[in-house]
């Protein structure tokens, strides 16, 4: 009765009951559903709104009515469960439609056959033995990352001085196999990143721009566009460095006339290379691929990184705790993936910091047909947002959930751990790929930088507001302070 002119189709609950009796109905602030909830609101103000509606339905899953479809907000582990495992619900929602111009269909993006097929082809490029080869990378560019420091004024350091520039360099290296040396650009694709993150997610909070004409013709398209081509311009000039060696290299010649491709695992681009030498993805296809692992590999594990660091800045007893685990290991250098998972506290306080803030704070589904879920029927087209961050600060799995506790994810507490109520990484056939990537990247460089310096707080988690987006930020910059540790 909230609503008059919210023309969606309803969810109803499968056993006739009210679907107040099942979920929360979120009222609308105007008689026109939540259409108006959103409009033109900050990501900040988006953070605090959600929050607040997860707060207001008592950690009950909820329902939003908007211009044409009805959206159901996933925010416990329990009403996950059903999603997760289902292997129909797995096209994206809407939203991700806006990603479309910058990421194009890639495999975070597409769905079904092409979904399928690609995530097969891409999968041994993330296999243990290429990650092993990875970890020399990551170390050297721990090392990098040392040096830079070595540069920095130590009183007051911004974090995105050192650890954008590590994060990108890792993913282009490893996965892409090229140098960033020599290739001009990086600063920018970055920031054009960020602006195209904030387009989409201004966007997403006026419901009429989700119409493509009203955006062309009264929203941000065309500053979007230019920001899109800053980021496709940087990757074609990585493919193009790589296609180059490629073919100099002769692999193509070698791996026809052995016919032993199959067998062989190939970091990301050679593998997508060597499919467009069988014909089994074109030009558009690997840029496309690029694109998305470009943007997914590089600004998760820099959010994560970030918050780590403020983190272990703010709790100096759970830094020594890590110190301690770390500085008896071999030379850096010498560290070997076997060394890095065997480091239980830091992956702890890894996974804490992920579970406070997840870099990918929520994400989305849509109904394709009428489909079934949790005992409701949501009609076609139907979104379902799945709110990360609000499974992992759920008090039934997580008490205290404003509190950092490396503690509990030891082995002897996560024995009875709901199987979803940590879920960073997303989980069923549509999880991240390159999860043991990230850690095993996060490990490596908070190993080097622990074991030269003790990290001192200069901003505190109080002084930081949350920003709701693709990608978890804060409003204002984090700053550390860096003191060298006398061995
Ligand atoms: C801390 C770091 C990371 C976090 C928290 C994270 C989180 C996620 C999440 C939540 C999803 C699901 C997205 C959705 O359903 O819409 C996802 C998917 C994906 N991630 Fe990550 N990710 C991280 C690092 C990486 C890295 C390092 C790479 C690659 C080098 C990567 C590549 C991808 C790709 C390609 C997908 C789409 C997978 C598919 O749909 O088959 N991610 N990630």
């Amino acid at each position: 009765h909230y609503f008059i002119l919210a023309l969606c189709k309803r969810i109803k609950c499968v056993d006739g009951k009210p679907l107040e009796e099942k979920v929360c109905i979120i009222p609308g602030k105007t008689i026109f559903g939540n259409n108006f909830d959103v409009l033109n609101v900050t990501p900040g103000k988006l953070f605090e709104l959600t929050r607040g509606w997860a707060k207001f339905s008592r950690g009950r899953s909820y329902v939003l009515h908007f211009l044409s479809t009805s959206i159901y907000n996933i925010i416990n582990a329990e009403d996950i469960e059903e999603l997760f495992q289902s292997q129909t619900l797995t096209t994206k929602g809407i939203m991700y439609d806006f990603l479309q111009p910058f990421l194009g269909n890639g495999l975070l993006m597409s769905h079904e056959e092409k979904w399928h097929l690609r995530r097969r082809i891409l999968t041994p490029a993330f296999h243990f033995n290429i990650l092993q080869t990875f970890n020399e990378i990551f170390k050297e560019e721990s090392l990098k990352l040392l040096e830079k420091l070595n540069y920095l004024q130590h009183d007051r350091i911004n974090v995105n001085d050192f650890i954008n520039e590590f994060s990108l360099n890792n993913v282009c290296e490893t996965a892409l196999g090229v140098k960033l040396t020599g290739i001009a650009g990086d600063i920018e694709y970055r920031a054009a990143i960020h602006n195209v993150e904030a387009i989409i997610v201004e966007r997403a909070c006026n419901p009429l721009m989700y119409y493509e004409t009203i955006f062309y013709l009264f929203g941000q398209y065309k500053k979007s566009k230019h920001y899109v081509e800053i980021t496709h311009n940087f990757s074609d000039k990585i493919i193009n460095k790589k296609r180059r060696e490629f073919l100099q290299n002769g692999n193509r010649c070698n791996i026809d006339k052995e016919n032993s491709y199959a067998k062989t695992r190939y970091a990301l681009l050679d593998t997508l290379l060597i499919h467009e030498a069988q014909g089994l993805i074109d030009h558009q296809g690997i840029c496309e691929e690029v694109d998305t692992f470009m943007f997914e590999g590089y600004d998760t594990t820099s959010t994560c990184l970030k918050f780590a660091l403020l983190n272990l800045a703010q709790y100096p007893d759970i830094q020594k705790r890590c110190y301690q685990e770390i500085e008896n290991l071999t030379a850096f250098e010498n560290l070997t993936v076997f060394d890095f998972n065997k480091l239980e506290y830091l992956g702890c306080v890894i996974k804490e910091t992920l579970r406070m803030y997840p870099p990918v704070p929520f994400i989305g589904r849509q109904c394709i047909k009428e489909t079934v879920l949790n005992g409701l029927i949501l009609p076609r087209n139907a979104q379902v947002n799945i709110h990360i961050i609000d499974i992992m600060r759920d008090p039934k799995h997580f008490p205290e959930p404003s509190v950092f506790k490396p503690d509990r994810f030891l082995a002897e507490n996560t024995r009875n751990m709901h199987p979803f109520a940590f879920v960073p990484f997303s989980a069923g056939s549509r999880n991240c790929i390159g999860q043991k990537f990230a850690m095993l990247e996060i490990k490596a460089a908070l190993v080097a930088i622990l074991r030269n310096y003790r990290v001192l707080p200069v901003t505190h988690t109080k002084d930081l507001s949350l920003e709701y987006g693709i990608i978890l930020r804060t409003k204002q910059n984090i700053f550390i302070k860096l003191k060298p540790r006398v061995i």
